[in-house]
């Protein structure tokens, strides 16, 4: 077994688009140890999302090794995917997709409820993070009642309340003003750190990319 978070070994991942096949991954090698945040740098279209969601486990169709904290994913069921995410994933999108019938705390504590922590430990741990993410104003606020910059920080508590081995970002601060996501992906580099976790963040903003601990740029379907 190994120690890394991620082993991606010759992963290709082709689409049928009519008669013509897009290859958008031609083998990508990648490994991610414990605690590392990695930045994945390309141009639209040059296959980001599409090798988050291989790592993510969120999708099939992909040929190569996909091992995710210590586990080879083609050896495991549907179920035994779903558990894994659950158990040792965090997920950050470009648009929150929060639960829009629940508050910024529920949206945080939620998660923590799947995993069986008490609804008491999952409230403090909710408060931590929306306190440290400058949100100790908006807990009972709804989704619709914040901005897309307090959004995305509820969007970044809900991904770190189970304390993840690993999250995955896609251009989490994507839809923000330049100011407003220089911020976020501070506070959030900083909770990760602090946490713990190792991060893999889709991003084509070289600025933002910088500020990580590794930088990789996928080219033409593999990792330069
Ligand atoms: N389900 C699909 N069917 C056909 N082609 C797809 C599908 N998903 C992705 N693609 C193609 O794969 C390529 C890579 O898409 P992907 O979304 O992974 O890129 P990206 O680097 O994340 O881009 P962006 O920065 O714009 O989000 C694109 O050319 C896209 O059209």
């Amino acid at each position: 077994m190994s120690s890394l978070v991620v082993r991606l070994a010759g992963l290709a991942r082709n689409f049928e688009q009519g008669d013509v096949t897009i290859e958008v991954l031609r083998g990508v090698d990648m490994q991610i140890a414990p605690g590392e945040i990695v930045a994945l740098l390309g141009p639209s279209g040059s296959g980001k999302s599409t090798l988050l969601q291989a790592v993510g486990l969120l999708e099939g169709g992909f040929e190569g090794t996909i091992e995710i904290a210590g586990q080879d994913a083609s050896a495991l069921n549907s179920a035994e995917r779903t558990t894994l995410r659950r158990d040792h994933l965090g997920f950050v999108y470009q648009f929150h997709h929060l639960l829009p019938d629940f508050t910024a705390m529920e949206n945080v504590i939620l998660p923590q409820l799947l995993l069986n922590v008490s609804r008491a430990d999952a409230k403090v741990r909710a408060e931590h993070l929306l306190g440290a993410l400058g949100l100790s104003h908006r807990l009972e606020h709804r989704p619709s009642k914040l901005s897309g910059g307090e959004q995305q920080r509820v969007a970044v508590a809900r991904a770190l309340a189970n304390k993840p081995q690993l999250v995955l970002a896609d251009e989490p601060t994507g839809n923000l003003d330049e100011k407003t996501s220089e911020r976020v992906l501070g506070e959030f580099l900083e909770l990760v750190r602090g946490q713990g976790s190792a991060a893999l963040v889709a991003t084509h903003n070289e600025r933002l990319a910088a500020r990580m601990d590794r930088v990789v740029r996928l080219h033409e379907g593999r990792i330069e």
